[in-house]
């Protein structure tokens, strides 16, 4: 990848290369876009099979992010960390303190929190070094780990969808198959189980699909079967890029509401599944709910109010289906404008200067 020029073709502030040899640590930050407030985004441990690999998760993450967060109605810009490593085995003590001293470095420029392969843990040792991190214990005055904020905000957009496809927001009696039961989806089952929905899952860690089958009576299936299964509603709740060429024949789904960043593997997959009919709501819109849990540290954490706030998923996402349809547009692109224009508006309301903490002439005092 030609870096400056992607970065240039997608506007892109900052990435940083992080490397400490004695604890293992490699971790890629981008900084995406800076303009409605800090960059903030989680941090993400994974094996990537080439650094090419984790460079192109990162920079697609942190996109992700700035438009997550000013669609969410949030003060904050988009970044997003990957740490390339074993989640299971090249964890340790000094590495994420590294981390930690990498990002006190950047100053509040960008604020970390979970993704998957990290956890409140790791969280709680990137504090000791630094206050830019969110996700950390409660004992700390935190809103700790994201998922189950996450998993809800899906479950109200997964709603909004089900009206939007089927004339009502009732998920009883709804087949749904969810892709991946980890920290999020497992949270997620369990709404959709007390609401009466029928559970399909399936994941590559065996354990995680036996808890599902056996909490809420759920069919397992092989990772493979997933995108074909006879269902109403698609849930991808693993990685990205899952909606695609080789998938978009196989789903039987009228609905697509899941969790999982960057699904769609290119832009042109939101045009097919359009074109199908398929009532697609954006990843980044839905699963919104984490980042707005984290986001209400910076006001001292309520739960009411981060609540209150993940609630009105539902809401949001109703807007990008309205906007779809007036602007007679996919619902991902719609997404886009939506964020798009809040971030334009804001950027022009900002153009005027206003002195932040001490005016440049103060520093003539003494002199
Ligand atoms: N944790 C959070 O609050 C948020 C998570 N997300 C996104 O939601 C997704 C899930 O996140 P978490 O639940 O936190 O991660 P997780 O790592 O706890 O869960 C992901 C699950 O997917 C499974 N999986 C991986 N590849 C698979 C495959 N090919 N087929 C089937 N299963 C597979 C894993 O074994 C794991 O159980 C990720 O894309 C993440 O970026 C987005 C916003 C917030
Ligand atoms: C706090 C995290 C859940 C934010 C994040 O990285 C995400 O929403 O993907």
């Amino acid at each position: 990848m030609e870096l400056f020029k992607y970065m240039e073709m997608y506007d892109y502030e900052q990435v940083l290369f992080c490397q400490d040899k004695e604890s293992g640590l490699k971790a890629i930050i981008a900084i995406h876009d800076t303009t409605l407030g800090p960059a903030l985004g989680g941090t993400r441990m994974w094996m990537y099979n080439s650094e090419e690999e984790a460079l192109e998760d990162a920079l697609r993450l942190a996109r992700g992010m700035t438009y997550k967060n000013a669609a969410a109605g949030l003060n904050l810009g988009g970044g997003k960390t990957v740490i390339i490593g074993d989640p299971r085995k090249d964890k340790n003590e000094a590495m994420f303190r590294a981390f930690g001293r990498f990002i006190q470095g950047l100053n509040g420029r960008y604020i970390t929190a979970e993704d998957v392969g990290t956890t409140v843990a790791d969280m709680d040792i990137i504090y000791q070094e630094t206050d830019y991190v969110t996700g950390i214990s409660p004992e700390f005055g935190s809103s700790g780990n994201p998922s189950p904020a996450t998993a809800y905000g899906v479950y109200r957009g997964m709603k909004a969808a089900a009206k939007e496809a089927f004339g009502s927001d009732s998920l009883e009696g709804k087949v749904v198959a969810v892709q991946g039961v980890g920290n999020v989806a497992y949270h997620l089952c369990r709404h959709l189980h007390e609401e009466g929905a029928k559970l399909i899952v399936t994941d590559i860690n065996k354990e995680a699909v036996a808890r599902a089958v056996e909490e809420f009576g759920a069919k397992a299936v092989d990772p493979n079967d997933i995108y074909g299964v006879e269902c109403d509603i698609f849930a991808p709740c693993a990685l990205g890029g899952i909606i695609n060429d080789q998938t978009i024949p196989q789903l039987k789904a009228k609905v697509i509401a899941g969790s999982a960043n960057n699904q769609l593997k290119e832009p042109r997959h939101g045009d097919m599944i359009h074109e199908m009919g398929i009532v697609y709501a954006p990843d980044y819109v839905i699963n919104a709910g984490g980042v707005i849990n984290v986001a209400d540290e910076l006001y001292g954490y309520n739960r009411e109010r981060a609540m209150k706030k993940i609630e009105q998923i539902y809401d949001n996402i109703e807007k990008v289906f309205a906007i779809a349809k007036r602007d007679n547009i996919p619902t991902y692109v719609a997404a886009d404008r939506m964020a798009e224009e809040r971030i334009e508006t804001m950027r022009k309301a900002r153009s005027q200067f206003l002195q932040n903490g001490h005016h440049i002439l103060s520093r003539r005092r003494g002199r």
